[in-house]
């Protein structure tokens, strides 16, 4: 029966100021999954990482979506899959949204592309959906597009895929436990004509400042005036680690996706590896084992490894 491997980048959601709409998707880290089409309607998950995450498929967000293809498509065959899993649940770097939207892809490569890439999103959100109890799809979008994308709307599903400028990212993940589930949760259910104007001034700079390539905007642009200043609060060190790599060169950033890992864009490699060491020496001297991470983003997304 047919085969294949997949690469599945990590991903920034939000973008600092562009909750639920923006993500970008980087080459560091990422996640690996085989699929394997089988000739019985049954899903097996099976992980080779010891993140203790559930292999019982309606409770694996990559089981969820597979069985959601299969109900759709009334399909006679199931799917086997082994997920590497280097990306860390719980990170704010797109754990939940890789394995959704791997199970999305590989599916449809064994299914003979049967999904565009937007029923691709519509599938992997049932995954987003377990995961943190949302449907939303801006970290799904960058893993199947490839680069920056912008969620215009989840339904119907219309999803832009915006320019990849030449930046590096530096994306820290200091081990503190953040749920997506519990970061929605605190957030204000209503926010001030004020604040949105504030923020739709920022979104659309820094969608302006990507499809122009015009760093110093997407720099003034990361600015968050509505989510950052309740979610920070949950990230040690958050408010140091911003100012210092600043300070070092960086044109800005802040909490990737839901937390607890920060991110912050570079024009420079140079200024990205200094910033990666500030990072480390911020959390080390406060004993939080933290991962520091120095990538590029990633025009393409996923990836196909091996197909046979
Ligand atoms: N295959 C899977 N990969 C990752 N998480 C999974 C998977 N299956 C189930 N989960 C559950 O999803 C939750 C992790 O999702 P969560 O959205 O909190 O983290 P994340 O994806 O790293 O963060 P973010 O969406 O902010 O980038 C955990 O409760 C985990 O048990
Ligand atoms: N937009 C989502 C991304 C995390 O999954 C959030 O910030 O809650």
């Amino acid at each position: 029966m047919k085969k294949v491997k997949l690469k599945i980048p990590a991903t920034v959601a939000n973008l600092v100021c562009g909750f639920d709409i923006l993500g970008m998707a980087v080459h560091d880290p990422y996640d690996e999954m085989e699929f394997r089409l089988l000739n019985t309607p049954e899903i097996i998950i099976r992980h080779t990482d010891s993140f203790g995450l559930p292999e019982e498929p309606s409770g694996n967000v990559a089981g969820i979506v597979l069985l959601k293809i299969q109900e759709y498509f009334n399909l006679k065959s199931g799917f086997e899959v082994i997920i590497h899993k280097h990306i860390k649940p719980g990170s704010g770097l797109g754990s939940s949204a890789a394995s959704a939207a791997g199970a999305a892809f590989g599916a449809n490569i064994l299914l003979e592309n049967k999904l565009s890439k937007e029923e691709m999103v519509y599938f992997a959100m049932f995954g987003e959906e377990l995961a943190s109890g949302v449907r939303h799809a801006d970290n799904i979008a960058p893993c199947i597009y490839g680069g920056i994308t912008l969620v215009k709307s989840i339904n119907p599903i219309d999803i832009i895929p915006l320019n990849s400028p030449d930046l590096f990212v530096t994306a820290v993940h200091p081990q503190v436990e953040v749920k997506t589930s519990d970061a929605r949760q605190i957030l204000k259910k209503n926010i001030t004509l004020k604040s949105a104007v504030e923020q739709w001034g920022n979104i659309a700079g820094l969608v302006a400042g990507i499809q122009k390539n015009d760093f110093p905007l997407i720099g003034r642009s990361l600015n968050d005036v509505i989510i950052e200043p309740i979610r920070s609060i949950l990230i040690p060190k958050f408010d140091e680690i911003k100012t210092r790599s600043l300070q070092l060169g960086a044109l800005g950033g802040g909490i990737s996706g839901s937390g607890p890992s920060v991110f912050m864009l570079s024009e420079q490699e140079e200024t990205a590896e200094k910033i990666a060491q500030m990072m480390k020496s911020v959390y080390d001297e406060i004993e939080i084992a933290s991962p520091v991470y120095v990538s590029k983003i990633n025009p393409t997304g996923i990836q196909i490894v091996e197909e046979n």
